[in-house]
């Protein structure tokens, strides 16, 4: 039985925004999985605490966790799971950086979706995972899906896998700069705001990964870089030749 699984980053090759839906934005994203960046989720069989019990290195407080909020989403569909995890506790490796542009917090709801679906043998199709999961982070549906490569818009629910070459990913992550994500959608909603037209949008999702990155400097290829540089300023102190922007930041990537 399956015990343990890895849940990895993803870099946004591209970022653009296509129009508003109510609070948030519509983009318009190339996502690559970052092979050799991955946080492991293990269910293991110690837990005096008798209630749900999750040990790692985390930012935040148990109610806000993304994994905790995943198991409450799925004892609705699947009560007997709170019995087990009453047993066993979550145990989670973390290696991903948070506010980093990389998707941990999603990237985590996605692997304990999959694992649990195994381990408690409920034939959920992807589907219905990345519904129970975009509920919790906008990127839950990419990492549901498992692709190394994909073309990602909507808010996150419109995944559809591009094969390409596998890409090998440098990343820098600024350990003193925490960007929010909310704060830099706004930032961008107030002061930067512009949509991609439908013509330049369908360019971009045709291209390999490595033509668009060839192409586009660091502010065209993702829209959030610049106001992201407005909100952390220090952010320029990391912005080097031939390197790029993934999500609403902080880390910078490139492909080797
Ligand atoms: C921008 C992206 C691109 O990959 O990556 P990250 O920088 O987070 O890794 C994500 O879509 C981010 O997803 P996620 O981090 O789950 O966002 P959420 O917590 O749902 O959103 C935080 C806030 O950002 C704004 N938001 C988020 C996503 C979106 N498409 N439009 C928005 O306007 C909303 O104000 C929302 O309340
Ligand atoms: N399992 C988790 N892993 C990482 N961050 C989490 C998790 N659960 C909640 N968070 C919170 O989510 C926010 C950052 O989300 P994260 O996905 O790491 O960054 P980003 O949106 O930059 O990709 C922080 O407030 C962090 O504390």
């Amino acid at each position: 039985m399956q015990v343990s699984i890895k849940s990895y980053a993803k870099v946004n090759i591209f970022l653009k925004i296509a129009k508003k839906r109510d609070n948030y934005h519509e983009i318009v994203s190339r996502f690559v999985r970052v092979k050799n960046l991955y946080d492991t989720i293990s269910f293991i069989p110690n837990n005096e605490t008798n209630e749900f019990n999750l040990i790692g290195d985390f930012g935040c407080k148990l109610e806000d966790n993304t994994i905790y909020k995943a198991f409450l989403q799925l004892r609705k569909y699947c009560p007997k799971i709170d019995a087990f995890f009453r047993v066993y506790s979550i145990k989670v490796e973390k290696n991903i950086p948070e506010f980093a542009g990389l998707g941990g917090g999603s990237s985590n709801v996605a692997a304990f979706l999959i694992l649990a679906n195994k381990h408690f043998n409920l034939y959920y199709k992807k589907e219905k995972l990345a519904k129970i999961g975009a509920k919790i982070g906008a990127d839950v549906p990419f990492f549901v899906y498992e692709y190394d490569s994909a073309n990602v818009t909507g808010v996150g629910e419109i995944v559809q896998e591009f094969k390409e070459e596998p890409l090998n990913i440098e990343l820098i992550t600024p350990k003193d700069i925490k960007c929010h994500t909310g704060n830099v959608f706004n930032c961008f909603r107030n002061e930067f705001y512009k949509e991609i037209s439908k013509e330049k949008s369908d360019e971009l999702l045709s291209m390999k990964s490595s033509e668009i990155l060839n192409k586009l400097s660091i502010e065209e290829a993702n829209d959030l870089y610049l106001p992201a540089v407005k909100l952390y300023p220090k952010l320029k102190e990391y912005a080097m030749q031939d390197w790029f922007f993934s999500g609403s930041g902080s880390s910078f990537f490139k492909v080797i």
